[in-house]
């Protein structure tokens, strides 16, 4: 079997319990209240900006010219969906980016880029593969699902569209092919960084869904 189906074999619960997350359902058939779906774009904004960070250093610790063009090209790519989705929102919606990251967030990005700067560079790709993976998946899903006129058709399209879907393609047998390098040892750390990042996607739906805040503290402890 290969190591990535072992990794999504691994996860799949996970996944279902994406798909049933009220988030998810309520986008499927239109109904997500806007204030949600605006606050998942403003912490999208924050979280893409990391991301794309965190695919250039994997594209630049990469040890050959194609793992390395490719993981650039994911990180401009990742800046160009964020620029034309959520600035296309954001129009729609009136509003623009002026929040700080939800703790889920700041996880998720501190957890990815870390994980670049600190790991060996398989356990970082491993780490940035659900959010390929899931994402796809979960494009699909929603698609096929959705309801006529969904108001939020367009990120539905993007992330079911096949521009999209052959940059997982490539994400997943990059992620193969250095799996295939590395000992058993390093295949664990693997597994374990792509489970991570499948929790935290949940979480990023469920905080999104929560409109999460950081736990309230004495105003005084609060840095201006
Ligand atoms: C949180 C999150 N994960 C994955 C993607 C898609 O890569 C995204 N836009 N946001
Ligand atoms: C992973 C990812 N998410 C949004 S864009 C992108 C890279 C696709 O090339």
């Amino acid at each position: 079997m290969k190591f990535s189906e072992q990794l999504w074999n691994r996860i799949t619960p996970i996944y279902d319990a994406v798909l049933e997350l009220p988030f998810i359902k309520e986008l499927t058939d239109g109904s997500l209240p806007e204030e949600k779906f605006l606050f998942y774009m403003k912490q999208d904004t924050l979280y893409l900006a990391d991301y794309s960070k965190a695919l250039s250093l994997a594209g630049i610790r990469a040890d050959s010219n194609d793992h390395t063009r490719a993981f650039l090209n994911f990180a401009t790519n990742a800046i160009s969906v964020e620029r034309k989705l959520h600035g296309q929102f954001y129009e729609q919606f009136d509003s623009g980016v002026d929040i700080q990251k939800s703790p889920t967030c700041f996880s998720y990005t501190n957890f990815l880029l870390s994980t670049a700067n600190m790991s060996d560079n398989a356990v970082s790709i491993a780490a940035l593969l659900p959010c390929f993976w899931i994402y796809r998946e979960a494009g699909l899903h929603i698609y096929e699902n959705a309801v006529p006129d969904n108001p939020y058709q367009e990120w539905i399209d993007t992330y079911a569209g096949e521009d999209f879907n052959e940059s997982v393609e490539k994400a997943i047998a990059i992620t193969d092919e250095i799996a295939g390098e590395e000992p058993e040892s390093r295949r664990r750390e693997m597994m374990h960084a792509f489970v991570r990042s499948s929790q935290l996607e949940w979480m990023f739906w469920d905080s999104a869904y929560q409109m999460e805040e950081w736990a309230k503290q004495p105003k005084e402890a609060i840095p201006a």
